[in-house]
């Protein structure tokens, strides 16, 4: 029996990882497709003709790549409705809005009219009754310094150029807005408490996890 149908989680579910920067989305996404058997949906950093800039010139190019952000990632709930779900989604639509915009527009580097603008144009393809919200969301958390640790581990020159403040007001960010998220159900995974890099058999007290979670949200929607 595969592990999908030894935890009886259903074939066309969706599960979006969320956190911070470098917290472990994209090795927890990998890690729960290859057990469950599912598609994945990437962030593609490599590709990003954004991403660079925003990050030498916040002020000028952060409305631009917040756009760009938003486009890919419907592009990608797309592609996940049209195979009819059994996805895992590195970083989920709301914490470009919750954490990334807010953020900028808060600390001064994005303007009212370009957050106006931008959150407008989110609410109308997001915030509708026809966008369908994952099954799952599952929230990585972990301590600033073991964060830091990874982004330095993982190297990319951009996030090594960018001050420690900027990643501390993130992590900050995240616990407000976990708190108050309420968009479809939250299982919080602390990251000192698996480890899916060493340990393989790490994923499946998850998938227990997992399997509880989705199947008390199918009861409550009946
Ligand atoms: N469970 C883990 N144990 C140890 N290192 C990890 C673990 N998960 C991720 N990492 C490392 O942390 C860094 C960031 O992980 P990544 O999955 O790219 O984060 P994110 O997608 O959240 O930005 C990478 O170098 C990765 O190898
Ligand atoms: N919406 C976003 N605004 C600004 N920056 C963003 C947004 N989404 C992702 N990013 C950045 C943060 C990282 O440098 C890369 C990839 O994110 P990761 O958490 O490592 O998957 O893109």
């Amino acid at each position: 029996m595969n592990l999908r149908s030894k935890y009886g989680i259903p074939q066309d579910a969706v599960i979006t990882i969320a956190g911070t920067v470098g917290v472990g989305k994209s090795t927890m996404t990998n890690a729960l497709a290859n057990a469950l058997g599912f598609r994945t949906s990437f962030e593609k950093v490599d590709t990003n003709p954004y991403l660079d800039k925003f990050y030498a010139d916040f002020e000028r190019w952060s409305f631009h790549l917040q756009i760009y952000f938003l486009a890919e990632r419907f592009k990608e709930q797309k592609r996940i409705f049209e195979y009819g779900g059994g996805f895992i989604q590195d970083r989920s639509i709301y914490e470009d809005t919750g954490i990334f915009a807010k953020m900028h527009f808060e600390k001064g580097t994005m303007s009212m009219v370009d957050y106006d603008t931008y959150t407008s144009l989110f609410d109308a393809m997001v915030m509708t009754p026809y966008f369908p919200h994952p099954d799952l969301l599952i929230y990585l958390e972990g301590s600033l310094d073991d964060i830091l640790d990874r982004i330095k581990e993982r190297g990319r020159p951009m996030e090594q150029q960018t001050p420690v403040s900027y990643w501390e007001e993130m992590h900050q960010r995240y616990e407000e807005w976990i708190n108050n998220f309420s968009a479809c159900p939250v299982l919080r995974l602390n990251i000192n408490d698996y480890d899916v890099v060493q340990n393989e058999q790490s994923i499946e007290p998850i998938l227990e996890r997992i399997s509880h979670f989705i199947q008390q949200s199918q009861l409550l929607k009946r």
